[in-house]
């Protein structure tokens, strides 16, 4: 097992694949019982990744990249999981080092008995302890701070760091409330309902198009579009579906959603869910949202925009690794392209909903602001940002209607 955490690592932060798809594919390598306990270290080293660093980084002057993610996986183990024993993770790190660079065995024996023993200590300054305790880099930590304050920069940091709960949602044409609340592996949590099984793939409720994964933010943006039975509704970017079907469900799949994505195999994951859920309303099509063929006009539409994540880290923890500040606004003039592309394609009195998964104000309440002095015939109607916490992720919304005939 720790080979493959190894591998899955090594794959996710130095070679830029992604955690969750990395994870989807290549989890049932792996024995089922191993399989909780794998996800948790992949994550969780993701998760505190600058600070694992910071634990072996003291005792190395300069070390092989992979030989970097072995230290790391198991300094995550020796200082956040009591359940496995010191003895236990160092020496199957050393067996790894055997296998992958066998001169290595003893320095990181050596390191990670350093770790196992020495006291870490965290930096007198707040900033960089926060920065550290939830390996958020400072910039952004930084720039939080400056958009929303202190204490709410302090809570998203902290959250990028929370283990969540899988939200599903009911889907009401398919399975009634009373039989869900009595499924096995649905649990509800005050409004909430989570699940708790191991294998949602091979559980029959969501086979069979009774429930779908879903953020709690995530449902409360396809139902801010306030979608309707015999709409017609553009869901600009799509894929892999979840909020649009989310909002045909709530259309009791009467009407029309034209679902677009830019790219092919994640339209096919829209297809995906369409047969899995039974739902036929929605119209998958592979499409650039900044230049849409005349497909009529919409009572709603969705820009669910590519945006940079800031909100989900928790969930996608490989984000961090990513994050460069240099990069961070190259998506602003795409977002922009797509908001103003699409609404030129809604009704008048229709509604357009703008949103993301990001805390960022250049992408959220900037973006709406400069839509909303380029387009006087659209109002701002409502917005909204869900900050992230430790147990829900983090996401933005905004509702406009236009006001003029076109
Ligand atoms: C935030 S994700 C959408 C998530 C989706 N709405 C859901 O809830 O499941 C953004 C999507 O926009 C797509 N995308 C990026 N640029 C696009 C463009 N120019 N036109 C259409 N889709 C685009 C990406 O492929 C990605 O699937």
């Amino acid at each position: 097992m720790r080979q493959w955490i190894y591998q899955a690592l090594c794959a996710i932060v130095l070679d830029g694949q992604y955690s969750n798809l990395y994870i989807r594919k290549h989890l049932n390598e792996l024995d089922q019982k191993d399989q909780a306990l794998a996800t948790r270290i992949v994550y969780g080293t993701l998760q505190n990744l600058l600070f694992c660093e910071a634990l072996w980084q003291p005792y190395v002057k300069r070390v092989q990249p992979k030989l970097g993610v072995l230290l790391s996986m198991s300094a995550y183990q020796l200082y956040f999981l009591d359940a496995v024993p010191a003895y236990a993770v160092i020496d199957e790190a050393v067996n790894i080092a055997r296998k992958t660079a066998p001169k290595s065995a003893g320095f990181i024996n050596a390191v990670l008995r350093k770790v196992d023993r020495r006291e870490f200590r965290m930096p007198d300054d707040p900033i960089e302890a926060l920065s550290l305790k939830s390996s958020v880099p400072l910039w952004l930590i930084r720039l939080w701070t400056a958009q929303y304050g202190a204490k709410k920069a302090e809570q998203c940091t902290m959250a990028t760091t929370a283990i969540l709960p899988v939200y599903v949602r009911r889907n009401p044409l398919r399975i009634s409330k009373a039989a869900f609340e009595n499924a096995p592996h649905i649990q509800r949590i005050g409004d909430d309902w989570i699940y708790i099984g191991h294998d949602l793939a091979s559980d029959l409720l969501y086979q069979e198009g009774k429930l779908t994964v879903q953020e709690t933010g995530s449902y409360q943006i396809s139902q801010f579009v306030g979608p309707k039975a015999g709409d017609r509704i553009l869901d600009a970017c799509a894929a892999p579906g979840t909020k649009t079907t989310a909002m045909a469900e709530c259309m009791n799949d009467q009407g029309w959603i034209d679902a677009l994505d830019l790219h092919a195999h994640r339209v096919k994951l829209i297809q995906k869910d369409c047969r899995r859920l039974h739902l036929a309303c929605i119209h998958p099509r592979v499409m650039d949202a900044c230049a849409i063929d005349d497909l009529g006009l919409y009572d709603r539409i969705l820009c669910d925009v590519p945006c940079t994540g800031f909100g989900v880290m928790a969930r996608k923890p490989d984000i961090k690794c990513r994050l460069k500040p240099e990069n961070i606004d190259e998506i602003l003039p795409v977002q922009k392209a797509i908001l103003s592309s699409c609404s030129q394609h809604l009704k008048a009195g229709g509604t357009l909903v703008y949103s993301t998964c990001t805390i960022n104000k250049k992408e959220n309440e900037r973006q709406i602001e400069s839509f909303l002095d380029a387009h006087p015939d659209f109002r701002l109607e409502a917005m909204q940002t869900l900050f992230p916490d430790q147990q829900h992720d983090g996401f933005f919304m905004a509702r406009l209607k236009r006001v003029a005939s076109k």
